[in-house]
């Protein structure tokens, strides 16, 4: 093997099949030392395939893989991962639910034992939170179960990059920014640049191409589970980086969020809500066939807000207005989103439960044909949807839970931040299905992370401190406007 000293990693010709499927056919790769590499691609491509081989939890069916010069192929795992300085923060989020911060971030770290380790464990992971995202407001003997996603995404980036004199080279970071607001995925991306900048390397793996174009020195494009083009960031474009994906969207269609005008208050109010801290009387409107957008700094009550509207359809609280049934696409997938045990199909079909009985049973071949309408309508990607849920890769597991939404009779659909770790060439396609449906008189409530979503919304209420404080109709909506008010001080 050639592989460079200054390589920290060299794949060549690495493959790995997940039975039938092929999730990588044969990749070479190298990561040099001291650059931020990009890696994008479609849902399903096999990045997060190829970053599994790297942080050593998947072992390759075939290939070379090269750790500073020395072929480790056949021997290489997690501990030699570590050993030699490779971390990952994985998309499904790795922490121990039940430990508190600083016990999570020991586990990195076995030296650091003896009287005072957790106190020494709690300083360093609050020094590298500190020094990532000023200002995060995690506590290192906080629970993480406990914790917003956004705030555990946080912490497992932050662990990521705590060191005890171990080596550390290359830190892999898959879909970063995923449930993190525009001003900690900015920290975040500041801080990448300044530590490549001081000598190690980054792999950043992300859907919010602007992230990539601006951060990344090489952009390695994936496809079917095939590099198939590998430049140095500035010599792409987004049209050009959306072409290589295999995705054919139309400029005018990125740019392009217009839709009918409804005039509000001519259809009637499907909810209102306000929250018990707000003093001044606003409230969340929702008229039938309204696109709500919920915006602010991730952690302001957008999501507090989502399930009380969803309790209150639940339970027919009386203190909120909710006028029909209502389903929630939930923001963090793992915990309550997706049921693990089940079929794509199941989870699909499980808020659609009462259309598919006959005779007083689930009718299979129902549940199987709304999993095969709702795959190819929203491009589930897999060979059969009888497969585990968790054969899906991350974005189309996040497409399972919109369809299982839209499969269903709610008039009122919630979606908290519901576009995590979804393509580019798929989001467009979802908007669309969002406009059409709102148009047929759905409603929607739509809290999102990425401030470009808000273009879609009729009206976006900007949240802080759990109260509203701003309420754009979509003609005034700018994101200077909701950075505005997510930072200006109470009067
Ligand atoms: N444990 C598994 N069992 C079966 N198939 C799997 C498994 N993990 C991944 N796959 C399949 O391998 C292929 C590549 O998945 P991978 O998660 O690497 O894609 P990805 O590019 O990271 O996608 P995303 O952008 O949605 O995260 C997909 O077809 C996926 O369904």
């Amino acid at each position: 093997m050639n592989a460079s000293q200054s390589h920290i990693v060299t794949l060549e010709n690495v493959t790995k099949h997940f039975g039938a499927v092929r999730a990588l056919g044969g990749v070479d790769l190298k990561v040099h030392a001291g650059e931020c590499l990009g890696l994008v691609g479609h849902n399903g491509a096999g990045k997060s395939t190829l970053m599994n081989v790297l942080a050593g939890t998947l072992s390759p069916d075939h290939g070379i893989l090269g750790i500073h010069g020395a072929d480790l192929s056949g021997r290489y795992n997690v501990k030699a991962a570590g050993e030699n300085g490779i971390r990952c923060v994985f998309q499904e989020l790795s922490l121990c639910p039940n430990l508190t911060v600083a016990e999570n971030a020991r586990i990195f770290h076995p030296t650091l034992t003896g009287f005072g380790w957790k106190r020494r464990a709690g300083n360093m992971i609050r020094e590298k939170l500190d020094e990532i995202f000023p200002g995060h407001g995690v506590h290192p003997d906080n629970v993480i179960g406990d914790l917003s996603i956004g705030k555990r995404q946080m912490v497992e980036i932050a662990r990521a990059f705590t060191s005890t004199g171990a080596p550390l080279h290359l830190v892999i970071l898959d879909e970063p920014t995923s449930s993190l607001d525009a001003v900690t995925s900015g920290q975040l991306l500041d801080f990448v640049r300044k530590v490549v900048n001081q000598g190690l390397s980054c792999i950043l793996i992300s859907h919010v191409l602007g992230e990539v174009l601006s951060y990344c020195d090489r952009i390695v494009v994936m496809k079917d589970g095939l590099v198939v083009e590998t430049r140095p960031g500035a010599d792409f474009t987004r049209d050009t980086l959306v072409a290589a994906m295999g995705n054919v969207v139309e400029q005018e269609e990125i740019e392009e969020h217009e839709r009918r005008e409804i005039q509000r208050g001519t259809t009637p109010i499907v909810v209102e809500a306000r929250s018990d801290a707000q003093r001044d009387g606003a409230a969340l409107v929702a008229h039938r066939g309204e696109i709500i957008g919920l915006a602010g700094l991730a952690g302001h009550g957008q999501t507090r807000m989502l399930l009380k509207v969803y309790d209150a359809a639940m339970r027919k609280r009386k203190s909120l207005k909710v006028d029909g049934p209502v389903a929630l696409v939930a923001g963090d997938r793992q915990t309550d989103g997706i049921f693990h045990l089940w079929s794509i199909s199941q989870n699909v079909g499980v808020r659609s439960l009462q259309s598919m009985i006959r005779h007083g049973l689930i009718d299979p071949d129902a549940e199987a044909a709304l999993g095969r309408a709702w795959q190819a309508r929203i491009k589930i990607r897999t060979p059969d949807m009888n497969d585990n849920i968790l054969s899906l890769s991350g974005g189309n597991q996040q497409k399972a839970l919109f369809a299982r939404a839209l499969a269903s009779d709610a008039e009122i659909i919630l979606m908290d931040d519901p576009m995590r770790g979804v393509d580019v060439g798929t989001k467009l396609e979802v908007y669309d299905l969002i406009r059409e449906e709102a148009e047929k008189g759905r409603t929607f409530l739509w809290y999102t992370t990425e401030t470009d979503e808000l273009y879609n919304c009729d009206h976006t209420y900007v949240f802080r401190d759990g109260v509203i404080v701003a309420d754009l109709p979509r003609d005034q909506l700018s994101e200077e406007k909701i950075l505005h008010s997510s930072f200006k001080e109470s009067a």
